[in-house]
């Protein structure tokens, strides 16, 4: 059974078709309904991490994160990782047409842009000042992940949260730009890519509606920019976990959170013990 739990087969109620009726004031519903679901689940608001931003973790806290092992601190990593994909799936849910899409096409999206989701949310909890990061309840430098032994992922990580933030995205651009980083047609093994395509256009129509009315219809290039270095991105945190699982066998496969190995780990490297 998919860890994914809850997801609903196809609801003919909330078809998309229902969006062409009247499109401006569906298009103004669907950017609405994709914003409130954004703010409904995300793990906590910005104003919130804001106030903590200048929290920053105590030389004594930086050497324990340093001082953990390799498979120690990838864990902990990988919790707080599949703790967010969890409100990533809640989110996907909720957007208009993602549940009428396949229980397969619904995973497969999930599989390649959950993780995506993940780092654009990341960058709003990103100081640029001082290049720190929330994690574990303060804000962290790159230095607090160094027993991760991937200085090139955590690089790339930091260097993305730092070009999102200089985009000054508002809550509504992200909400929208999220929900189109989940429902792409491109994704690789789509049952439907169709259906997904309509859906994706609805979400597309919302991102250009909100840009058009916020006067910064120069965004768009530069989000599907940072669309492609989010995919380079996941790439190599797939990699850096194959490398980790063929050096760390026992904890990747029995240690990791289930979510977390049926979203990232490949097929083939799923061991018996996770049922399908
Ligand atoms: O707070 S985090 O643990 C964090 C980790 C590394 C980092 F540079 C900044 C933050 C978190 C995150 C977790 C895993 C990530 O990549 C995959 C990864 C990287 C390294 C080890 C395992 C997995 C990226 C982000 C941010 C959002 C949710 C959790």
């Amino acid at each position: 059974s998919h860890e994914l739990m809850g997801i609903h087969p196809y609801n003919p109620l909330e078809d998309t078709y229902s969006i062409y009726a009247h499109p401006l004031r569906n298009i103004d519903e669907l950017c609405a309904s994709i914003v409130r679901s954004h703010r409904e689940t995300s793990q906590c608001r910005v104003e919130e991490l804001q106030a903590l931003r200048w929290k920053l973790f105590s030389r004594e806290e930086i050497q324990a994160y340093q001082s953990k092992t390799v498979d120690e601190m990838w864990q902990h990593c990988a919790i707080q990782l599949t703790d967010a994909v969890q409100y990533v799936v809640e989110f996907a849910k909720r957007i208009p047409g993602f549940r009428m899409l396949s229980q397969n096409d619904q995973i497969a999206l999930l599989k390649t842009g959950s993780m995506e989701v993940v780092l654009v949310r990341m960058s709003r909890y990103f100081n640029t000042e001082n290049n720190t990061v929330f994690f574990d309840g303060k804000f962290a430098g790159a230095e607090v992940f160094k027993s991760l032994a991937c200085g090139d992922l955590i690089a790339a990580v930091f260097d993305f949260a730092h070009d999102m933030c200089a985009l000054k995205l508002t809550e509504q651009q992200i909400a929208l730009f999220t929900a189109l980083v989940l429902i792409n047609a491109d994704r690789p093994c789509l049952e439907d890519r169709g259906r997904v395509q309509r859906v994706q256009r609805n979400v597309e129509l919302g991102l250009t509606h909100i840009l058009h009315r916020d006067n910064q219809d120069n965004l768009l290039h530069k989000l599907y920019q940072r669309m492609a270095v989010l995919r380079s991105l996941c790439r190599l945190h797939i990699e850096k976990l194959h490398w980790f699982s063929q050096r760390y066998p026992l904890t990747a496969h029995s240690l990791f959170p289930p979510l977390y190995k049926e979203l990232f780990a490949s097929e083939g490297e799923l061991l018996p013990g996770t049922t399908h």
